[in-house]
């Protein structure tokens, strides 16, 4: 079936999504702040500062205007970096109805509410039904699907008329899309495993090995489900693409922006610095401080958690915080995994 579309934010990954709605010949407006951006969109089809090299279809339209772009079509698909909600949310609302479906893309927690980015938009978009709204989550990064590259994800509703609606929209040979109704999980998943990556890239810093970074993996997906069923979710989410999919491809591909801001850290750059050279955004950081306040609030252990937010807002020694994460109490793994607070 062919659906109007409003792609919301023209970065990497928006870009990345409007590209395979594209593909699916669906109507597609990619809305950005930037006329400049806009213009070079539509007369040269590239978004260089995003996606290098790789040619837009000629069927996606950018625009600056906002209430055209959401008052045009009655889906949505939200791609802004988490710290922009609470001023966009609001603006959206004025332009949507109770018939506009939203599917968001983004993997963050706010670190002053503790609110995920589906209860910011529930709450600051008050004509939103909770059924119209939607998750896209798992293992993607935009510069391999821009390149037609397999990928599979997840979108995750309440409503699955809505979670399959989104479905049909963007799945096609080059992306696989799986439905699930475990909201919170897969918003979890996606929004925690950048915590993990942000250590894996450290780890790579200070030139430890694959064990490591293995461990890491292995005991940041312990702590993953730990918080994550202890918030509501179903555990079998983090066994899938949302979550130790997810995980893996951040923890280890070149393209991660919390792997490779991670990996300056380690290599010596202070936070600030890491973040200007990523020139992208890391959702990681502002959400290893909401993980650890939440870790705090709910009495879950989630020990990399607690040193990634000494490393990254306590100024703690990368190589002390790993020896201090290998010197925790003998445990049995299994017990281990499960426990709440120990
Ligand atoms: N890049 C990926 O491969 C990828 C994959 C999956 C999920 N995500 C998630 O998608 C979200 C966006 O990431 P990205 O990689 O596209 O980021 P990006 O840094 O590539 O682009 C962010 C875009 O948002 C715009 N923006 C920033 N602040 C804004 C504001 N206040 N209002 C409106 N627009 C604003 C920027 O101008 C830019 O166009 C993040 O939550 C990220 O975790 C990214
Ligand atoms: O580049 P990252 O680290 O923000 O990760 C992007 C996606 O979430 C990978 O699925």
């Amino acid at each position: 079936m062919k659906y109007g579309v409003t792609v919301l934010g023209a970065g990497s990954w928006g870009t990345a999504l409007s590209m395979v709605l594209a593909d699916n010949q669906q109507e597609v407006t990619l809305w950005t702040r930037s006329q400049d951006q806009a213009v070079f969109i539509n007369q040269y089809h590239m978004n260089p500062k995003y996606i290098k090299d790789i040619p837009l279809p000629h069927n996606l339209i950018a625009t600056t205007d906002l209430e055209m772009a959401l008052t045009k079509n009655q889906y949505i698909v939200l791609v802004t970096p988490s710290h922009s909600l609470y001023d966009l949310a609001p603006i959206i609302n004025q332009w949507i109805s109770n018939e506009t479906k939203i599917v968001h893309a983004i993997k963050g927690i706010d670190p002053e509410s503790l609110l995920c980015v589906s209860d910011i938009l529930l709450t600051y978009m008050p004509k939103l039904l909770p059924e119209n709204l939607a998750i896209l989550s798992g293992p993607s990064h935009a510069e391999e699907v821009a390149l037609r590259k397999p990928t599979t994800v997840v979108i995750s509703s309440k409503s699955i008329t809505v979670a399959e609606t989104f479905q049909d929209m963007f799945m096609n040979q080059n992306f696989r899309v799986y439905t699930n109704t475990d909201t919170i999980g897969v918003e979890l998943g996606g929004a925690l495993k950048n915590i993990i990556a942000l250590g894996a890239g450290i780890s790579d810093g200070l030139g430890y090995g694959d064990n490591a970074k293995a461990a890491l993996i292995t005991r940041g997906l312990a702590e993953i489900t730990r918080l994550g069923v202890h918030l509501g979710a179903d555990p079998s989410t983090f066994a899938g693409l949302a979550g130790v999919g997810d995980l893996i491809v951040t923890c280890t591909s070149i393209h991660s922006r919390n792997y490779r801001a991670g990996k300056l850290i380690g290599e010596g750059n202070t936070v600030e610095e890491a973040i200007a050279k990523m020139e992208m955004v890391v959702e990681g950081v502002r959400t290893t401080k909401a993980a650890y306040e939440l870790s705090k609030k709910h009495h879950v252990t989630m020990p990399i958690t607690t040193q990634l937010y000494e490393i990254l807002f306590n100024n703690k020694n990368a190589k002390e915080a790993v020896e201090n994460l290998m010197a925790r109490v003998k445990k049995d793994e299994v017990e281990a995994n499960l426990s709440i607070e120990k």
